[in-house]
């Protein structure tokens, strides 16, 4: 919390990106409780068990909340499944499924995600950051037009360009919900929250503006609105280039950094506000001599500015844990470069 606000801290704060995730074998046993996915996400008691595996395993300095982007459309009533090998599978986006979506449901809807914050802060070491998240409304809206995971996003780009109307509406209707779903995390226990905008980066310049800087600027906007001094973390991931204007845009206290942010513009960027990343996941993979240097390189480029040490996106299936105790290791035990 204090590098959120601004602060320098030596050794960094750690935390990974889907810590709580399939490279742990202690997950993937909890997880065989509950074939379907967003069941699982709202089972307060295996929500919270799961943000806790990471914790006892490696003492991370922050906890993520277990859930998922897209429990913010099925509250409000979305067509949204998760299959097995494919992910999440979402209805292709019409007027009529928009028109059909309802704040009050989501509310009720999201009670048990709410009962998992406030379990998580009372069963947390003090000391631990509890992280709150949602969706950026883009992020959530690329998957329910092309109905799946793609590369590039080309359906939701085509989508948004043939009917922006349609894209208006369905953000107008996340937007508000996101509101609510993370003004009730802070008020619940979290003491900050991140947006995850996953597919900001394939937006053109325009595009970038209207549906990611302006749908996390009404977010940040309607959450300060309730909760004045809420720190808010913004990830518009593959978008190096225009951090700044993001920043400036949408008010956020911190950005995370992906992987292919260049050195010295990460450093620039840090000038403003804290940071957060950057590791290529592939490095946990990798491990051996590739995983040091990688966590040299992140701290030498940004360790004399607040820098919460994470990686540049999620933790993969693949990565070895031992290997996510050898990066917390080296970022504990680095020499202070100042
Ligand atoms: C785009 C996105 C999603 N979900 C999320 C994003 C944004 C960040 C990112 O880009 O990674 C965010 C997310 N998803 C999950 C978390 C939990 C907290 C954490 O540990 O970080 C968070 C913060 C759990 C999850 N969400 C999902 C899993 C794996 C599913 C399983 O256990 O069967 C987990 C642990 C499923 C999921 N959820 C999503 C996809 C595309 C998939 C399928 C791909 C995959 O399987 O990794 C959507």
């Amino acid at each position: 919390m204090r590098v959120l606000a601004g602060e320098r801290l030596w050794p960094p704060p750690v935390w990974m990106m889907r810590q709580a995730g399939r490279y742990l074998p202690e997950y993937r046993a909890t997880r065989a409780n509950k074939s379907n996915f967003l069941e699982f996400c709202y089972d307060t008691d295996l929500a919270t068990e799961v943000t806790l595996q990471p914790i006892r395993r490696y003492g991370f300095d922050a906890a993520i909340l277990f859930s998922d982007i897209f429990v913010v459309p099925d509250a409000l009533g979305y067509p949204v499944r998760f299959e097995e090998g494919r992910g999440p599978v979402l209805e292709p986006l019409s007027s009529e499924l928009v028109s059909r979506l309802d704040q009050e449901r989501a509310v009720g809807h999201l009670d048990p995600v709410i009962e998992t914050v406030r379990r998580l802060r009372s069963e947390l070491p003090e000391e631990t950051t509890l992280l709150g998240f949602c969706g950026a409304p883009w992020t959530v809206a690329c998957y329910s037009v092309a109905g799946h995971t793609t590369a590039d996003q080309t359906a939701a780009r085509v989508g948004a360009y043939r009917d922006p109307a349609l894209m208006q509406s369905f953000i107008d209707a996340l937007v508000p919900a996101s509101i609510r779903y993370l003004v009730r995390q802070l008020k619940a226990g979290a003491d900050a929250v991140q947006i995850f905008d996953t597919w900001a980066g394939v937006l053109d310049d325009a595009g970038f503006k209207r549906w990611s800087i302006e749908p996390t600027r009404r977010i940040v906007e309607g959450v300060r609105k309730e909760v004045p001094d809420a720190r808010i973390i913004g990830f518009p991931k593959a978008s190096a280039a225009r951090l700044e204007t993001f920043i400036t845009g949408t008010g956020v206290d911190a950005v995370g950094l992906d992987w292919t942010v260049p050195a010295d513009l990460a450093r620039q960027v840090q000038s403003k506000v804290a940071v957060q990343g950057n590791l290529d996941p592939m490095r946990l993979v990798a491990g051996g001599e590739a995983l040091r240097e990688g966590v040299d390189q992140v701290l030498a480029n940004l360790g004399k500015g607040p820098l919460v040490f994470n990686l540049g996106h999620g933790v993969t299936p693949d990565a070895d844990p031992d290997n996510v105790a050898r990066m917390i290791d080296q970022v504990r035990s680095a020499p202070d470069p100042m």
